[in-house]
C-alpha cells in the first residue's frame, strides 16, 4: 500500500464523519444494509473491521451486537484515534495500527467487515487479502465488505463517475476538501464485481451475494460455510 492512504486519511480523520453523508450516495441503505446482512450465530461475536477508520461501521454493527468484540484495523493511527473517542468506555473494542495487506490477519473471527476500504488494494493484493480473511474466520464465519466497485463496462465506469460527481456536487464543500477528496479519489482501484465474486469464491467463500447495489458502491457477503 502507498503511504499515501495513509497521509490522505491521517489529513482528514477530524472532519471524516461529518463529510460522510455528502460524499457516499445512499450512505443510510448502504450501511444499514451491510450491517442488516451482518450475522453471526454467537451473541458475542469476535468481530474484524478492516480499514475501519474513526469506527463508522463498527459503531452500526456494536448497535446490533452491543457485547461484540471488536477489533478495529487500520493504517491510519489518527483515523483510529477518532475511533478511541468514538468507543471510550468500552473495552470490548481493541485498536490496530498496521497495514491489512503486508501484516496478514491474526486471531480467529466470527465476522470480518469492511467499508469503504479495500477498494485502495491492487487487485492482487485484493485476492490475497480474500484468502487471509477466509483463513482467519471462524468455520460458520462471514465477511462482509461493503465498497465502491467499478462498472462492467468503461461506458459504465464513465457514468459511474458522472453520478458520484453530481451527487458530490449537490452539496456544499471548501475548496480545501475537494481538492483532498479528488487527490483520495486518485489513490482508488476499484475492480468490478464480477470479479470480486470469483475471488471470493476462488478464495474458498462457499455462498457469495452482492446484498445491495447502488451505482458504483455495493455491499457484498461471503459465508464460509453453505449452512
Ligand atoms: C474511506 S475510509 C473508511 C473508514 C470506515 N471503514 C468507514 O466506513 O467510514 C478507508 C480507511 O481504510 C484505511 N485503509 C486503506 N488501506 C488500508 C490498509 N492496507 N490497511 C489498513 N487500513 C487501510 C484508511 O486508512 C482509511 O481509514
Amino acid at each position: 500500500m502507498e503511504n499515501d492512504v495513509k497521509e490522505q486519511f491521517d489529513a482528514v480523520s477530524e472532519n471524516y464523519d461529518g463529510e460522510r453523508r455528502k460524499l457516499v450516495p445512499g450512505f443510510d441503505d448502504f450501511y444499514g444494509t451491510a450491517t442488516y446482512f451482518a450475522e453471526s450465530i454467537m451473541d458475542t461475536p469476535r468481530i474484524l473491521d478492516l480499514g475501519a477508520g474513526t469506527g463508522l461501521f463498527s459503531a452500526f454493527i456494536l448497535k446490533k451486537y452491543p457485547d461484540a468484540r471488536v477489533t478495529l484495523l487500520d493504517v491510519s493511527d489518527k483515523m483510529l484515534e477518532v475511533a478511541r473517542d468514538r468507543f471510550a468506555g468500552n473495552d470490548n473494542v481493541r485498536y490496530v495500527v498496521a497495514d491489512y495487506c503486508t501484516s496478514g490477519i491474526s486471531g480467529t473471527f466470527d465476522l470480518i467487515i469492511s467499508a469503504l476500504s479495500i477498494h485502495h488494494l491492487e487487485d492482487d493484493d485484493k485476492k490475497r487479502l480474500f484468502e487471509n480473511v477466509y483463513a482467519a474466520l471462524a468455520p460458520h464465519g462471514m465477511f462482509v465488505n461493503a465498497d465502491q466497485h467499478l462498472a462492467e463496462s468503461s461506458r459504465y465506469a464513465e457514468r459511474f463517475e458522472g453520478y458520484w460527481r453530481d451527487y458530490v456536487d449537490r452539496f456544499e464543500h471548501s475548496r480545501e476538501d475537494m481538492d483532498r477528496l479528488m487527490r483520495r479519489r486518485q489513490l482508488d482501484k476499484e475492480a468490478k464485481l464480477s470479479d470480486q465474486i470469483q475471488w471470493l469464491r476462488d478464495a474458498g467463500f462457499q455462498t457469495v451475494e452482492c446484498v445491495y447495489k447502488h451505482a458504483l458502491i455495493s455491499v457484498m457477503v461471503a459465508e464460509k460455510s453453505s449452512g
